[in-house]
């Protein structure tokens, strides 16, 4: 196999040329995720689908648009990016995910579930509006289906008129099994190849005179009102789609053959397939959650290489929560279809009349939340920062407004590593902020998340979150959760203000500073909202400099606040900095090259902190 070779259009491949493609790039997969790690199992289940797609649409102008994106592998290497996939999620290399900026062959930025209709519509709507003509392909999986976002996208878009193919790919999966009614309603439908290749043969030979494309319709029409009075129809042929399906997904030619088709119908077709969640590699196929996101991995054995051997804050959260719901029946777990990435899996073995997978809904599941929290339960949402995002208007509305008691247990929040921008937890702090009655702890130990969790169970009212990071590497190794804010070191030159598991290496530069003879007082944020001002600001008289870091963006930060704070006392600083992920977005690495490319490493807050000493000299 030519490993690292690029491929020019597929448009006049042969049938036969393309099953031998789908094996080599199939092949390419496994080695290269072997290596760099990444979304094997959806990139496997999509390898016949994108060939198909690349044989009928040229991506440099036609437009696919990728739900979540995790299945792109494909895609890249036939888009001129195979000789450096194997920089796939590395620092400065090729991105896990769609990137405009990276190709034009892709057409937007995915990362988040259920929003390729909606693009896609919007894209099908501009090209109509600004007279182009370009055609437009949704794909998404049924795991996204589950979200609403999407049925938003299908109800206009099945109503538009708009030439738009939606492609659902459907393994039955999302990252553990799909989850609701619509997967149930998915799963009872059979595969229909041959009934789709005679319907049309019959079109083909119907419309090879004008008579015949006249009586087509006639026929086609009254054939379509008898359906529609006499037999229940599929939920996309209600919106207004063309529905065409269930048809094998790893059937190239067959595939090849309906887009073909799809691709000139003059209004929205929805092209249902079923695939195989990790096709052709065994270890995947027979557990498509294992092999959902994973590291580098022996490609002979399918053997996962062991991560960081240490105790994760996800199992830590999971391990207390259990502990907790023992002693309190109220105690119920929610999770918007991360149940292993959360540590929610033993929960939901050992409590499974209190365990709620709400699929892709972070919107419904925080509304959830509400009513739940309202009748009398403690209803804990396990949530990835980045996915949180979405419940922003019912934290206010659904649960801020009647000051709710429901508990938010925030994971991955700070920067993620090789997921990259559309997944790093930075956002938080900023909107968790602005949620009146809002509380957030940080731990920044297993240990402290330990007794938070519980402070945020039974000792907090209202709405209250516990955020804590991917992984469990770079932890605090020590346990000072008791009060709102603590002083780890006390000095006169300066206040290092911080929270989370950037403390340690915060402290790693008070003891640099140390050396060079500067004494710098350090406190620890156990809670950054409500902000605790009155220890800092204490500090801050003592010591008139100040230099904060947070692994968060810089608006609504902590920062901020502290700056706010500072000035409202009528405090006049010799100098003050805030060190933070800044305003923009941060790419994919791993957590120590982006905490330098961030300045949050101990060598860059040291010479800011150098730098803060310099002013007001
Ligand atoms: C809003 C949001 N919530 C959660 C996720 C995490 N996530 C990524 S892929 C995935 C499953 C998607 O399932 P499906 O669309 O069926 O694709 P498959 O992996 O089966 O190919 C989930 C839950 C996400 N990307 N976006
Ligand atoms: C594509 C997606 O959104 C998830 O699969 C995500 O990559 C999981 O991240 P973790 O590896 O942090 O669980
Ligand atoms: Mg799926």
């Amino acid at each position: 196999m030519n490993q690292g070779k690029e491929y020019g259009s597929l448009a006049g491949i042969s049938d036969q040329e393309a099953e031998e493609l789908c094996q080599a790039l199939r092949q390419r997969v496994i080695q290269v995720v072997s290596q760099t790690g990444g979304h094997l199992a959806s990139n496997l289940g999509a390898v016949e689908l994108t060939v198909a797609l690349h044989r009928v649409y040229d991506t440099s102008k036609d437009r696919l648009v990728f739900d979540v994106g995790h299945q792109c592998y494909v895609h890249k290497m036939l888009t001129g990016r195979n000789g450096r996939m194997e920089t796939l999620r590395a620092f400065g290399g090729i991105a896990g995910f769609p990137k405009p900026s990276e190709s034009k062959h892709d057409a937007c930025i995915a990362g988040h579930a259920s929003t390729a209709v909606s693009t896609a519509l919007g894209m099908a709507i501009a090209r109509t509006q600004l007279g182009e003509n370009y055609r437009v392909v949704a794909l998404l999986g049924d795991g996204s289906l589950t979200g609403g976002l999407a049925y938003e996208g299908l109800s206009m878009a099945g109503q538009s008129g708009e030439p738009l193919v939606v492609i659902l790919n459907d393994n039955g999966m999302s990252i553990n099994a799909s989850m609701g009614g619509v997967a149930q309603h998915l799963a009872k439908q059979r595969l229909k190849p041959q009934y789709l290749w005679a319907k049309e043969i019959y079109r083909k030979v119907m419309h090879a005179t004008p008579p015949g494309r006249a009586l087509h319709r006639a026929i086609h029409r009254i054939k379509e009102g008898i359906k529609a009075s006499l037999l229940p129809c599929s939920m996309f042929e209600n919106m207004g789609f063309q529905y065409m399906g269930p048809v094998d997904g790893h059937d190239v030619k067959g595939l090849t053959h309906l887009l073909r088709y799809a691709s000139t119908v003059e209004g929205p077709v929805l092209l249902h397939v079923k695939t195989v969640k990790g096709k052709g590699f065994r270890p995947a196929e027979k557990n498509p959650d294992d092999f959902h996101g994973i590291g580098p991995f022996q490609k002979e054995s399918g053997a996962l290489s062991q991560g960081s051997s240490g105790e994760s804050f996800s199992a830590r959260f999971g391990r207390d929560l259990r502990e907790l719901a023992r002693k309190d029946p109220r105690i119920c777990a929610v999770t918007a279809a991360m149940t292993a990435g959360t540590g929610l899996t033993d929960f939901a073995k050992e409590f499974p009349q209190r365990f709620f997978d709400v699929g892709i809904a972070e919107e419904h599941a925080v509304t959830m939340t509400a009513g739940m929290a309202k009748q009398g339960l403690i209803p804990v949402f396990a949530v990835y920062s980045t996915f949180f995002q979405r419940g922003y208007d019912m934290l206010i509305h659904d649960i801020a407004i009647d000051h709710l008691h429901a508990v938010f247990c925030v994971d991955r929040a700070g920067l993620v590593g090789d997921d990259g921008e559309t997944h790093h937890g930075l956002f938080d702090p900023g909107f968790l902020k602005t949620i009146p009655g809002m509380t957030v702890l940080s731990p920044a130990s297993l240990d402290e998340l330990t007794a938070m969790l519980d402070r945020a169970v039974h000792h907090i009212s209202g709405p209250v979150a516990v955020r804590y990071p991917r992984g469990g590497e770079n932890q605090y190794q020590a346990n000072h959760s008791d009060g709102e804010a603590c002083s780890l070191r006390s000095g006169r030159d300066i206040t290092l203000v911080t929270f989370g598991t950037l403390t340690g290496t915060v402290l790693a530069v008070a003891d640099r500073l140390a050396k060079d003879g500067v004494s710098a007082e350090v406190i620890k944020l156990n809670q950054i909202i409500p902000l605790p001002t009155d220890p800092i600001l204490a500090s801050l008289q003592k010591t008139g400099r100040l230099l904060v870091a947070e692994e968060c963006v810089s608006l609504g930060g902590p920062g901020e606040g502290i700056l706010a704070a500072a000035a409202a006392q009528g405090l006049s600083l010799k100098g003050a900095t805030v060190c933070s992920c800044g305003e923009g977005f941060v790419p994919h690495g791993t957590i120590p090259q982006l905490r330098a490319l961030c300045g949050l490493d101990v060598e860059s807050l040291y010479r800011k902190s150098r730098e803060v000493m310099t002013y007001g000299r």
